[in-house]
């Protein structure tokens, strides 16, 4: 579908300055412009080396063009990719010539990636798998972006929605011949087979849901304790720099504050809360509410309390694991197995070993091998939807075949709505929205 649309443009390599910037154009005037910047054209997907000039004959710089005629270019489109030194005033200079000719402006944040889905190069699901591929920064979260990026999930969801429209098909041929005495009753039963098989299997993608956001968003950690028990030095010591105010005065911390871990390509959130007290004064008790909110949210708290005090077990609205640590121990000497960790944050014993209890913690969320995981609430919640409509069909025995069949074809639209074969029209501002320009 390519349409006569405005030619795009826009930086799409990183900051500057840099050794070589990267500018690409994409649209149906790619080609006349770059042949009027750098003269004659390389042939196609070939580096030409060329001097890019401005209308007026001005050299802004020498470097590489290479031309994509669509459909087979990232976007679709005719796209031109244009490599120059990477400085400030270069790439201004270029820039700016390319905004002096008509009907080509600046992209929009992800109009590239836009109009590649536009064009049927990618889907939904492959566009956030760029989005975050783009955006990750521990092994894991690339490992899980890829996957996406490459079709991974898609693929899943396409052969699934296939399934489910056989099975509306069939059922139909039911419909069709009920009358005829020749038409054999078992077509149904297959399908019904094929259906509770399908039921296990979106389910079974469901459970990994919790690791695939997991491995997107990270690991939620949450340090929690009474006033005093040091909270803030664990922080502090973990993230090898002062985040926290440490003082010896009681209920020092009152907002919220996280830093970011990598442990062993995993991304963990780590968070630091207010201590938690019975107290009057208005600002530590919005604190406190902040922590107790924080905890409810956490994947796994990490209870504090100096060696000798008891350390919370419980905390309200959470129901996760909580790992008890003792604080101080330079200071409180001696064996205790109260705790299920004892760690000083001034002398740094104990940290290493807690880097490890993550790291178990984190390895025994991620028993399975395969990547391909939902990583994001929209594709839980129309998973969801999903199975739903599959298990009311699969409930509706004593119902007309034709009612058991509608329930497939609304699965098939939730799983279609996951990968944008089916209008998604509603979600694309949100999701092209989390792109950077030149993407
Ligand atoms: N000796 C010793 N003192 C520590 C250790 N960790 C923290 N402290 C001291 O304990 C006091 C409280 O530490 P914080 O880290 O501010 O404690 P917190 O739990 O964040 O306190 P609130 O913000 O009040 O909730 C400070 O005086 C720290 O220097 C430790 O490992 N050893």
């Amino acid at each position: 579908m390519v349409t006569m649309n405005e030619t795009i443009y826009a930086l799409s390599s990183g900051g500057l300055p840099a050794g070589v910037a990267v500018i690409r154009i994409s649209g149906n005037l790619a080609f006349p412009i770059a042949g009027s910047l750098a003269g004659a054209l390389p042939a196609p997907r070939q580096a030409g080396l060329k001097t890019i000039r401005t209308r007026n004959g001005l050299v802004i710089d020498r470097g590489l063009v290479l031309i994509f005629p669509g459909p087979a270019s990232f976007t679709g489109e005719d796209c031109v990719e244009i490599h120059v030194h990477g400085g400030k005033a270069v790439v201004n200079a270029l820039l700016q010539e390319l905004s002096a000719f008509e009907h080509c402006r600046l992209a929009e944040h992800g109009e590239f990636s836009r109009r590649a889905l536009e064009n049927g190069k990618m889907d939904l699901v492959e566009v956030e798998g760029l989005a975050d591929l783009i955006s990750a920064e521990t092994e894991m979260q690339r490992r899980l972006a890829l996957e996406h990026a490459a079709g991974g999930l898609s693929g899943l969801y396409n052969a699934w929605a296939d399934r489910l429209t056989r099975a509306r098909a069939l059922i139909e041929a039911e419909l069709d011949f009920a009358d005829e005495d020749d038409v054999p009753g078992s077509v149904s039963d297959m399908v019904w087979a094929d259906m509770k098989r399908l039921r296990l299997e979106i389910s079974d993608h469901l459970a990994g849901a919790d690791l695939g956001e997991i491995i997107r968003d990270g690991l939620k950690v949450v340090i929690a304790g009474a006033p005093n028990a040091g909270k803030s030095s664990l922080m502090n010591a973990l993230a090898k720099r002062e985040v926290a105010i440490v003082t010896d005065i009681a209920g020092t911390t009152r907002d919220v504050l996280h830093i970011d871990l990598n442990i062993e390509g995993y991304a963990v959130k780590l968070y630091d809360t207010a201590g938690l007290r019975e107290t009057d004064e208005i600002v530590e008790r919005e604190g406190i509410r902040r922590a107790l909110r924080t905890v409810a949210d956490a994947d796994l708290v990490l209870s504090l309390a100096e060696i000798g005090s008891e350390a919370q077990r419980n905390f309200p609205g959470f129901v996760g694991k909580v790992l008890t640590i003792g604080t101080k121990a330079d200071i409180h000497p001696g064996e205790t197995n109260q705790y299920d960790l004892l760690i000083s944050s001034a002398t740094g014993s104990g940290l290493a070993e807690l880097h490890e209890l993550l790291r178990q913690d984190l390895q025994a969320r991620s028993g399975m091998l395969s990547l391909a995981l939902p990583s994001r609430l929209r594709h839980r919640t129309l998973l969801g939807e999903s199975l739903r409509a599959v298990e009311a069909a699969l409930a509706s025995e004593d119902r007309g075949l034709d009612i058991r069949a509608e329930y497939l074809r609304q699965a098939a639209t939730s799983l279609g709505r996951i990968t944008g074969r089916v209008d998604v029209e509603d979600l694309l501002d949100v999701i092209f929205s989390e792109f950077c320009i030149g993407k």
